[in-house]
């Protein structure tokens, strides 16, 4: 399997992938200009790996050629197949997790921290948005967290994870995903929903 896999490693050189615009739909390239496996979803990801002549025109992005597609590039919620479990993460797997943790983290963040807390969460939150293995994702990140009023808020646990489901549904919105209906952020990741479901 491995060797298999080795001999197909993505190069998005001119023998591998002629020209972008043969790479199938929904695969995003790296800063290396090879494709990103944790920034596309899986199924264009195996799409992809089968083929060399895939037939549908390419969704891709680079970020010194193309910045600016990246949101569109992004909004690849199409893809429901999901890789092994002991496969690395596709683009949606990769954020399903990670959301996981970041809002367990403001479960569990202190009703009222402390100043060096409140330092830890912003840096962590920043760093996040830096070393953010989807680069688009982190890129969008980092540009929504710029905008007035979207500063990550760590005064609290209430205002940490109110921020935490913003930036949320900041994504759901740029993927055409419902939104989540913050007033509930405590129930779905902290005490469980008030009809004893999850004791
Ligand atoms: C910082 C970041 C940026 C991302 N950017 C992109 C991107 O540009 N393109 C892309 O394709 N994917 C991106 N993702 C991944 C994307 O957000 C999803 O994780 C992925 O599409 C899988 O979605 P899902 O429907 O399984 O549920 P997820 O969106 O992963 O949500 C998991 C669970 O969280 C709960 N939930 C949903 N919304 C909220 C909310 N607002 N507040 C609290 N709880 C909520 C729901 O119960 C849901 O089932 C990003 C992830 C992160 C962490």
């Amino acid at each position: 399997m491995s060797s298999t896999r080795d001999t197909k490693e993505p190069t998005n050189s001119s023998e591998d992938h002629p020209s972008t615009a043969a790479l199938p739909k929904g695969v995003v390239l790296g800063p290396d200009g090879k494709p990103c496996r944790t920034c596309t979803p899986f199924a264009s990801w195996k799409a992809m790996m089968a083929s060399d002549k895939p037939s549908s025109p390419s969704t891709i992005s680079t970020p010194s050629t193309s910045p600016t597609r990246s949101t569109s590039t992004s909004a690849t919620s199409f893809a429901a197949e999901e890789p092994p479990s002991d496969c690395p993460p596709d683009v949606a797997q990769l954020g399903r997790s990670t959301w996981t943790l970041l809002h367990a983290l403001t479960a569990s963040y202190p009703t009222s921290p402390s100043p060096t807390t409140q330092t830890s969460a912003l840096t962590f939150v920043t760093t996040l948005s830096q070393l953010y293995p989807c680069w688009h994702c982190a890129g969008d990140f980092r540009a929504w967290m710029s905008r007035p009023g979207n500063a990550p808020r760590v005064k609290s646990r209430a205002e940490f994870g109110q921020w935490m489901c913003e930036a949320h549904n900041e994504v759901n919105r740029k993927l055409g995903k419902d939104e989540f209906d913050c007033g509930k952020w405590e129930e779905r990741w902290r005490t469980g929903w008030k009809d004893g479901r999850c004791d």
